[in-house]
């Protein structure tokens, strides 16, 4: 497990102050692959960095597996940086070495004898499908094989841990799916701990199963991936929801709906995993005897679960609306009344 207890880091620029990191608390637990995302700026290079001291935080303190990294001596230290692989956006692959020898690097400074590291590299190539590639160079592959050497090459020292600092962003959508595939395969087969950071909903969206939402330094929200999606608090969360799943109803539809004699209520329903399948809507009409009628919705897959919502017109006797209303919150679907008059 990974504890950050009140990290903060600062950096002074010609004796100006930067408080890039604002007393951040959060827990990563063994096994799940944790996210965090900000816009450009925000501190998550700093942070993920922290985790691995290559940035010693100014205040608060780094565990791994309940040691206090700081208490550690020049050697500990090392020791326990081999068990954290990382990737970043520009590879740092060596240019004059073949996909081999960079994968083979970190076993030859452990001091691996070379049938082990033959061994170790050709399974390691196996696992990122680049087996073929052995005797080429960085610059003859292509940006998505280049993060494949250098995920190989992160997995060589068999960490528990790998952190992802940006490590999709300067690939296309198309190689950005294979190379997610690639982390969330590694993880479940190796069970090994993931945080990445991006500024990418749909990173997080597609593989963690937590996030935490930074800005300014600080971590404004933080939760399970689905419930931070289906109940974002802060606007800056709410925003970069909107980037892949927008909630609400487009203004021309509300106009439409304004213009109606009988308006009815307008709701919002977002479900999630098993409540994708139930008649809703046959139930309004059967028990209630109110018109539902559809108009707007929005379904997204959320790693393993349906994420939906469905903005509904019903039309019928007010105390029949709110029976409705109260018949939906009790099936533990998210109900929100729109409020459409101002
Ligand atoms: N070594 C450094 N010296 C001085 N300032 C730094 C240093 N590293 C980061 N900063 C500053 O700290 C703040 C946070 O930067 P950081 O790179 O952690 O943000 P980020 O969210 O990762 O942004 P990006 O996505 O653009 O990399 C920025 O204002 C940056 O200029």
């Amino acid at each position: 497990m990974i504890q950050l207890k009140n990290v903060s880091k600062v950096f002074y620029q010609n004796k100006h102050k930067i408080e890039a990191v604002k007393n951040v608390t959060l827990e990563v637990q063994q096994g799940e692959i944790f996210g965090i995302i900000g816009f450009s700026g925000a501190g998550k290079s700093t942070l993920i960095r922290c985790i691995n001291f290559l940035e010693r935080p100014t205040e608060g303190t780094v565990s791994i597996n309940g040691v206090d990294l700081a208490s550690l001596k020049e050697g500990q230290l090392r020791k326990t940086r081999r068990k954290i692989g990382m990737i970043f956006q520009t590879f740092n692959l060596l240019s004059s070495n073949t996909v081999f020898d960079n994968v083979a690097t970190p076993l030859r400074l452990a001091g691996a004898p070379r049938n082990e590291i033959n061994r170790k590299v050709g399974e390691l190539l196996e696992i990122v499908g680049l087996k073929e590639k052995e005797a080429m160079y960085p610059s003859q592959l292509s940006g998505g094989q280049k993060q494949r050497v250098a995920i190989a090459r992160a997995l060589a020292s068999d960490p528990e841990i790998l952190l992802c600092d940006e490590a999709t962003s300067a690939l296309d959508p198309q190689t950005t799916e294979s190379i997610l595939e690639l982390l969330l395969e590694i993880n479940r087969k190796y069970h090994i701990t993931i945080v990445l950071i991006t500024h990418e909903m749909h990173v997080i969206k597609k593989i963690c199963d937590r996030v935490a939402v930074m800005e300014n330094g600080k971590v404004v929200e933080q939760g399970k991936v689905l419930d931070v999606f289906s109940r974002p608090q802060q606007a800056i969360t709410k925003n970069f929801i909107k980037t892949i799943f927008d909630v609400n109803l487009p203004e021309s539809l509300l106009a439409q709906i304004k213009q109606h004699d009988d308006p009815g209520q307008l709701l919002r329903i977002s479900f999630a995993g098993d409540h994708v399948a139930e008649p809703i809507l046959a139930e309004l009409a059967v028990k209630f005897a109110l018109r539902p009628n559809i108009m707007y919705g929005n379904i997204t897959q959320i790693k393993d679960t349906t994420f939906g919502t469905l903005v509904i017109r019903v039309t019928g006797e007010p105390a029949a609306i709110q029976a409705g209303i109260d018949y939906l919150s009790g099936l533990e679907l998210q109900i929100e009344v729109i409020d459409y008059a101002g």
